[in-house]
């Protein structure tokens, strides 16, 4: 893949320690800022993202995708699991979001980026490849078929999904490919109480509840965002 010459991403460091109580080292922001180029150089090829400014791609793309796993919420449940053995399924990965700021960063967890369509997961693929990231590794499938395929039925400590469809149609897909406690994360934009009612169905089809709602706003913008936490029981 032939790369541009990107602008500089930002790295603020109070932000990052303010609202994610980490920051990211020398090496993972010079990950943030190749994924970034990665990022630029196809959708040059194909339709990826519309957020390309660097404050946007830093906000609404790696930020956002990170806010979601470094969440108060999450961080109990994580505790109870030594990190090299979680293993997380982003399903309707797109160009790779959530799932490729969160390989760079959670660099011990074993990822599984999915996406139904092809040439997107082959950007993925490329991408992964570009980034030299060994923790990483791409399905071309739909999530409700995947589950159905012969062989072990998987077993995810997370699974993640951002802008993949209506909150239960996300629960169908996640809570099925879950591990005994592990945990969905539904990334939302604005949340109410009539999605919330919605998830009833797949909660009790799947025995799983609502961990927590987790609201806040984007630090630059301030765009409403909610992680939506579903843990399965048994
Ligand atoms: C709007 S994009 C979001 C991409 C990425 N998660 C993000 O937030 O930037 C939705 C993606 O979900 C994929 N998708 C939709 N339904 C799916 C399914 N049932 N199984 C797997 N992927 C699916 C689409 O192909 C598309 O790439």
């Amino acid at each position: 893949m032939t790369l541009p010459t990107a602008p500089a991403l930002p790295n603020p460091i109070d932000l990052w320690q303010l609202t994610l109580q980490w920051q990211p080292d020398a090496a993972t922001q010079a990950q943030f800022q190749r994924l970034y180029e990665v990022i630029l150089a196809g959708n040059q090829r194909m339709n990826l993202t519309r957020i390309t400014e660097p404050l946007d791609f830093w906000e609404k793309h790696l930020w956002d995708s990170l806010r979601g796993l470094f969440s108060p919420i999450l961080q109990p449940v994580l505790a109870q699991r030594a990190s090299q053995a979680i293993t997380v399924a982003d399903l309707g990965t797109g160009g790779g979001f959530p799932g490729l700021p969160g390989a760079i960063a959670f660099p011990e967890w074993q990822w599984l980026l999915m996406d139904s369509t092809r040439k997107k997961i082959q950007f993925v693929a490329e991408a992964i490849a570009e980034l030299e990231l060994g923790n990483v590794q791409t399905a071309c499938d739909r999530a409700e078929q995947f589950v159905r395929r012969p062989g072990p039925k998987p077993n995810f400590h997370l699974v993640t999904l951002r802008a993949v469809g209506a909150a239960d149609l996300c629960a169908s897909y996640a809570l099925p490919m879950l591990a005994p406690r592990g945990v969905a994360i539904l990334y939302r934009g604005r949340w109410s109480a009539e999605e919330e009612a919605s998830l009833q169905d797949p909660l009790s089809h799947w025995g799983a509840e609502i961990l927590g709602v987790d609201a806040f706003k984007t630090p630059m913008t301030e765009g409403d965002r909610h992680c939506i936490y579903l843990q399965k029981i048994d």
